[in-house]
């Protein structure tokens, strides 16, 4: 299985792009400004797009996408993976012709070129050969993590979160982990606002990370603009005995 990181800053800013992770070719976890730098037939290979949550950071290029892939998404819709609440807000708030039109029924209501699929954490589901697991985290909206598995090779993604058990049992819950994907956004200097917005910060993250019985290699995400050289350090500092990599656009993990 291979992933590879299109987008993975907190933020904007030159050489920043937010959230988006490829899996293989045809997942897409979440839709932030990193799939903007896909070439077209890149982006006309996704299938499904797994969601975390609502804000814009992980969706800003999902209205764009599904206008630039119309014609071709007109034979093989695009399935987004989400909650069902977050389903409701994306459609709601976005796809509501004010500010973008319904993409959930053009061409035509009855042969979308997007359609969504409503998940919950306890029933997996199978995406040619993949296992794709939902999992709790707690962050300001409703909002989950990702567990795929290809071939007995696993990778995880928390999405945004702060301080959690829910997270770690369902990943422990499991026999395997090789690579997680795992947000640590602000300084431990804001943990109050972080904590309030949902987020980690290398205390609470370092801490939460001894209830992971696995070992697998970790990446860093979601790092705040400007922030990214103080926050990794930190976090480096109070976690000496896991691999950290601090991820950047472009990286590519085969596991
Ligand atoms: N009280 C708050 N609750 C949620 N988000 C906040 C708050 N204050 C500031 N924010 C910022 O709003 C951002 C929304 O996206 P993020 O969750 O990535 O990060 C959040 C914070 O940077």
């Amino acid at each position: 299985m291979q992933i590879t990181v299109l987008g993975c800053s907190g933020g904007i800013g030159a050489g920043r792009r937010t959230t988006a992770f490829l899996v293989d070719d045809d997942i897409l976890i979440d839709c932030g400004t990193g799939v903007g730098d896909l070439s077209l037939e890149a982006m006309a290979r996704i299938r499904h797009l797994l969601i975390t949550h609502t804000h814009l950071d992980h969706i800003a290029c999902l209205p764009l996408l599904l206008d630039t892939l119309f014609s071709r998404l007109q034979s093989r819709p695009l399935v987004i993976h989400a909650r069902a609440d977050c389903m409701h807000i994306i459609h709601d708030h976005i796809f509501n012709w004010q500010i973008w039109p319904d993409f959930f029924e053009l061409p035509e209501r009855e042969r979308p070129v997007v359609r969504f699929h409503a998940m919950e954490p306890a029933v997996p589901i199978y995406l040619d050969g993949r296992r794709i697991d939902m999992l709790p985290v707690a962050h300001s909206v409703p909002a989950v993590g990702y567990r795929v598995e290809r071939d007995g090779a696993a990778f995880a993604f928390s999405g945004d979160t702060t301080s959690n058990d829910g997270f770690w049992d369902a990943l422990n819950a499991h026999d395997t982990l090789d690579l997680l994907f795992v947000e640590c956004a602000f300084p431990d200097r804001e943990q109050a606002l972080g904590q309030q917005a949902g987020h980690y910060c290398p205390a609470l993250l370092a801490r939460d990370l001894t209830k992971l019985r696995h070992a697998p290699r970790v990446g860093i995400t979601h790092l705040k603009s400007g922030e990214e050289d103080s926050v990794f350090a930190a976090l480096q500092a109070r976690v000496p005995g896991r691999e950290l990599l601090r991820l950047c656009s472009g990286d590519v993990f085969t596991i």
